[in-house]
């Protein structure tokens, strides 16, 4: 991720001054006419619902002049609140500074990803960078997950058991609570902390470290009551890098994340189930 794409606002800022650059030869040759500013016809649609036949039938007699003349108009008293649209405006700018605000999270999540991983690294006797290299921008990612509240029973599963296939997940969710992993055979449930995130180790990291650091299975599960939301980061290597094992014998086959991806899709594919790193064991 570099510097450029994080202050570049709007994000293709860079592309569009090359565009304006080229195309300015263009609007220059031609003559520069003087625009002139217009108030395109205005019609009160009070007059559609109104009980008097002779204001509807007038109403819609400049809807008709205002098209066939103009092909554009305006119109007041439409039905849609003031409220409304302010709302509706507001939420777009949202939308349109969301990238941004998405960019910068997800580069502080790398950072900590990173050093998480490098941490774990430097314990197994490996440089801090181990995973500098291989980790890529362009492969890992932000998953934006939603859980509807289901009313209709407790048992209701959010997301399906299942391990990540990173080297490790950083999860940022809200207070609602509904994530198990497997401990001790058992199915727990994480109690949520206001000021933590989660980290879980995720296939590869399992892989590279010979099963000393555990993918383990987790699921969200419904609340009754509540929806709930969480952001999870997924620390990923390019497609190419080969993922080995860190210290011989080796439990697992050398595999790139490339193989790796391509074989739990074509398992879901065919079996409907990630079969994962059992597929990839000597
Ligand atoms: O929402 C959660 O708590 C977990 C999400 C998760 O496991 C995932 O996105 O892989
Ligand atoms: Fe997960």
């Amino acid at each position: 991720m570099t510097n450029k794409r994080l202050t570049s606002d709007p994000p293709l800022q860079d592309q569009l001054r090359a565009l304006v650059h080229n195309s300015l030869g263009e609007v220059h040759a031609r003559k520069c006419d003087y625009v002139r500013e217009c108030e395109l016809p205005l019609i009160d649609l009070g007059g559609l619902m109104s009980g008097e036949q002779r204001k509807k039938a007038k109403c819609v007699a400049d809807i008709a002049k205002a098209s066939s003349e103009w092909g554009f108009f305006q119109v007041v008293n439409h039905g849609i609140s003031r409220e409304l649209l302010e709302e509706m405006r507001r939420e777009q700018m949202k939308v349109f500074q969301m990238p941004v605000v998405m960019e910068n999270f997800a580069a502080a999540m790398a950072k900590l990803a990173r050093l998480l991983a490098g941490v774990l690294a430097e314990n197994l006797g490996h440089p801090q960078s181990a995973f500098d290299k291989i980790c890529s921008d362009n492969t890992c990612f932000l998953r934006l997950n939603r859980y509807p509240k289901c009313e209709i029973s407790p048992e209701m599963i959010g997301l399906i058991p299942h391990t990540d296939s990173d080297f490790l997940t950083i999860l940022y969710q809200d207070q609602v609570g509904g994530l198990q992993l497997m401990k001790d055979s058992k199915w727990v449930a994480v109690k949520p902390h206001r000021e933590a995130l989660i980290v879980n180790i995720g296939d590869l990291f399992q892989a590279w470290s010979n099963n000393k650091y555990k993918s383990v299975e987790h699921k969200v599960m419904a609340n009754t009551k509540m929806e709930r939301y969480s952001i999870a980061y997924f620390l990923c290597p390019s497609y190419d890098s080969m993922i080995g094992s860190c210290k011989e014998p080796s439990l697992y086959k050398k595999f790139t994340f490339g193989e790796f991806r391509k074989q739990v899709q074509e398992d879901v594919k065919r079996t409907g189930q990630k079969v994962g790193l059992t597929r990839f064991l000597l």
